[in-house]
């Protein structure tokens, strides 16, 4: 009686095991740091096994960059991100170009504004995000009604996650009422 008590609870130990090893094979947490932008996410990636009823995915998605804070940039360690982190966060700053201008890397977009003194208007609506982020952008108004902003960190020589968020608050602006209905093409560069 007692040795078949026994082979039972040896079989039983056996078959938790390799359940046990089966689960966490399938299963498990990973730290993926976003394209080097801090932005950490954890996932406990649970298995396609659709019996699998303890699962649960967490999807951390990158916070909305437009309500994130600029940090200052003389923060110590701030560093320039490299192309491919930040090719992938163009995503989350739609209408912009990432650009490498003589080696630096810049985000850039331009618009086509009905009159000079609505382009003006426009930089005032830009400047304010500017000055509350504490990140600034270069501003060019050019041929009278052609809006082209570049941004990167001048700190740093390079693109960090401030240049994005700003990017993204610039574009949550309402800014339409000073936007030409023509499509803004790119002014041909004065020589
Ligand atoms: C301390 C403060 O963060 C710096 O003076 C800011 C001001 N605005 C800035 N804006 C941009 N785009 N790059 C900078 O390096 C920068 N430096």
């Amino acid at each position: 009686m007692i040795r078949t008590l026994q082979a039972r609870l040896s079989f039983l130990q056996i078959s938790l095991t390799s359940l046990s090893q089966s689960f966490f094979r399938n299963h498990g947490s990973s730290n993926m740091d976003v394209a080097g932008t801090g932005i950490v996410c954890n996932h406990l990636a649970v298995s396609a096994n659709t019996n699998t009823h303890n699962g649960i995915r967490t999807m951390c998605s990158a916070a909305d960059l437009s309500t994130k804070k600029c940090v200052p940039c003389n923060t110590k360690d701030l560093r320039p991100m490299t192309e491919e982190a930040a090719n992938q966060l163009m995503a989350q700053v739609s209408g912009w170009d990432l650009v490498n201008d003589g080696d630096t890397l810049k985000l850039h977009r331009s618009w086509k504004v009905k009159t000079f003194t609505k382009g003006l208007e426009f930089f005032q609506e830009v400047a304010n995000v500017a000055e509350a982020e504490g990140h600034h952008p270069d501003l060019h108004l050019v041929g009278w009604n052609n809006v082209k902003i570049d941004i990167w960190t001048h700190a740093v020589g390079g693109l960090t996650e401030n240049d994005f968020i700003l990017a993204a608050k610039i574009n949550g602006l309402d800014v339409q009422h000073l936007l030409s209905k023509k499509i803004s093409r790119p002014a041909q560069s004065s020589a």
